[in-house]
């Protein structure tokens, strides 16, 4: 059984993978990764992967509470019939090469745009060829508001509801905040969409895909843990 490990800027997500199935197991925040060693010391683990694009504390503490060395992964120029076109991947965050890993062994052979929701919003195009174009980085439905709320005298306030004509500042702050997310969203499904030809499909993903999904078409489809799929890719292939 090897345990798959994602720490976000949030949360820490662990699974326990046993070749066929997925077992998700939870999420801690940062402050509490050390919790995770007594039940991680009680598994019969045979490797632990984990992807972090949280700060190297967080990396330290994941080390410090698994009982085996961690194989961290990163963005790779190419694996699985995908074909990373970051210039420089090294600068590319793990989880979003594995949220696309993930997507690809999902929906094989498929144009996808992949919108991972979380403390950033990130959207990547994914060719039905094994092409990964590229893809966006915004800020997450948190930090819009955070950053409002933050940098202006008016603005720290609870969001309201999403809706089509705002008509008081708490619904204009949830609305903004949603058309930007939803907006970026779609405009990069209509460019890929525009180089392929072909309709891509959208899945959601992160602590947020449950807000947007209401606000996008209908056949957005939510796939909770793709960066810990991307994981249990490796994991079996190597
Ligand atoms: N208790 C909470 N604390 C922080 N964020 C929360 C909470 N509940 C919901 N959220 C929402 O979840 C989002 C965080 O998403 P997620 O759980 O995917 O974590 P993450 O660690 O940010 O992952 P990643 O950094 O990989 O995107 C935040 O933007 C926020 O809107
Ligand atoms: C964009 C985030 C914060 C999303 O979690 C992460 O993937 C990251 O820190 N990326 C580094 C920059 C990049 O991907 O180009
Ligand atoms: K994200």
């Amino acid at each position: 059984m090897k345990l798959l490990i994602d720490a976000g800027n949030t949360r820490v997500k662990w699974a326990l993978w046993d070749g066929h199935q997925l077992q998700p197991q939870g999420a801690v925040a940062h402050a509490d990764i050390a919790t995770l060693a007594a039940p991680w010391a009680a598994l019969p683990l045979s490797a632990v992967l984990a992807a972090s694009v949280a700060h190297e504390a967080v990396r330290q503490a994941i080390e410090a509470a698994s009982p085996l060395p961690v194989q961290w992964q990163r963005a790779q120029a190419a694996a699985f019939g995908v074909r990373n076109h970051y210039r420089n991947v090294a600068e590319q965050g793990a989880d979003r090469w594995l949220a696309v890993l993930g997507a690809r062994q999902r929906y094989p052979a498929q144009d996808v745009v992949i919108a991972s929701a979380g403390t950033a919003l990130t959207v990547e195009a994914l060719t039905a060829e094994g092409d990964y174009l590229g893809g966006l980085i915004l800020p997450g439905y948190r930090l819009m508001l955070a950053s409002l709320a933050q940098n202006t005298a008016n603005l720290d306030r609870a969001a309201g509801h999403a809706c089509a004509f705002p008509q008081g500042t708490e619904d204009a702050l949830a609305s903004g905040a949603i058309d930007a997310l939803c907006g970026a969203i779609q405009r990069l499904q209509q460019r890929l969409a525009a180089h392929t030809g072909r309709a891509p499909r959208l899945l959601l993903t992160g602590g947020d895909a449950a807000l947007l999904q209401p606000h996008l078409p209908p056949d957005a489809r939510m796939v909770d843990n793709l960066v810990i799929y991307g994981l249990a890719s490796v994991a079996d292939g190597s």
